[in-house]
Parts: C-alpha cells; structure tokens; sequence
C-alpha cells in the first residue's frame, strides 16, 4: 500500500476576536494567517493531464480560491465565517467543512498558522 499527501499553501490576511479569552486575544486584532489544505491519495493517475499526480495542485487553487477572496481575505472572520468564536482550531474545521461541500476529491486535513508560531492542523477520524 502507497500513500501520498500533498498540499496547498494558501494566505490571507484578516482580523478577529475572541470573545472567551481571557487575555489580549479578546480584543479585535489581525493576523497574516497561512493555510495548507491537504489532499490525500493512495495511486496516482495513470493518464491524462494528471498523470502521475494525486489531484493537479492548479485544481486545488480553483477550490480555494472563492474560499479566501469571499470570506478570508481582508475580512472580518467573526462576521464572515458565523463562528462567534473563531479560533485557529474553529477556522480550520470551518475551511474543512465548505471545501467537504464543494466536494474536494481527497481531503484530508486543513492546518491553519494563526502567528509565526501558533496553529493547528484540523482532520475527520
Ligand atoms: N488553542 C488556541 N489558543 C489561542 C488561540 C487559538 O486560536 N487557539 N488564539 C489566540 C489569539 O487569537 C492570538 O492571536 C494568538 O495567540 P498567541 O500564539 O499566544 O500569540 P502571541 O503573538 O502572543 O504568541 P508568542 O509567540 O507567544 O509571542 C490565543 N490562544
Ligand atoms: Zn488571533
């Protein structure tokens, strides 16, 4: 059995709040957030424009891309996203879910860096 993983980078910047935090986060504030959305296959396609691919990484951007310009980029993600509450781990379970909607051969996980050195990595069990 063979397992490839790939992924794509996504970036947008935008602000937040957190309502329930205790500390400074509870303030509006913004980020220069990083997303990988990552798409998981055990064979590789055998002909086509794909051959040897999982899934074309320019398909991936397709997916991604009303995702970031609608509701990530320069916005507001307490507004944009309905979470009352968004959190790195309550992001990447949002971008999780709409690109489960859209259909997104393979997914396999979202991880969202919220700073240089926070994130996390959201996937269904
Ligand atoms: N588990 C989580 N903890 C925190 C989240 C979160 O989404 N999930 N979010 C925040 C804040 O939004 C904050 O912007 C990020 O917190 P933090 O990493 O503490 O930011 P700093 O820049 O202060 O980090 P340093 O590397 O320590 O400078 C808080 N917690
Ligand atoms: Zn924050």
């Amino acid at each position: 059995m063979e397992e490839w993983i790939i992924y794509k980078e996504f970036r947008f910047e935008a602000a937040h709040k957190l309502p329930h935090h205790e500390g400074k986060c509870r303030r509006l504030h913004g980020h220069s957030w990083i997303g990988r959305v990552h798409i998981k296959g055990n064979a590789l396609q055998t002909a086509g424009s794909q051959k040897d691919m999982i899934l074309d990484f320019g398909i991936l951007s397709e997916y991604l891309k009303p995702l970031v310009e609608d509701f990530l980029d320069h916005h507001y993600l307490n507004e944009t996203t309905g979470l009352e509450n968004p959190t790195s781990e309550a992001i990447a379970r949002w971008i999780y879910e709409k690109l489960e909607v859209l259909g997104l051969p393979g997914l396999h996980a979202v991880e969202i860096h919220e700073t240089c050195t926070s994130g996390c990595v959201y996937r269904k069990m």
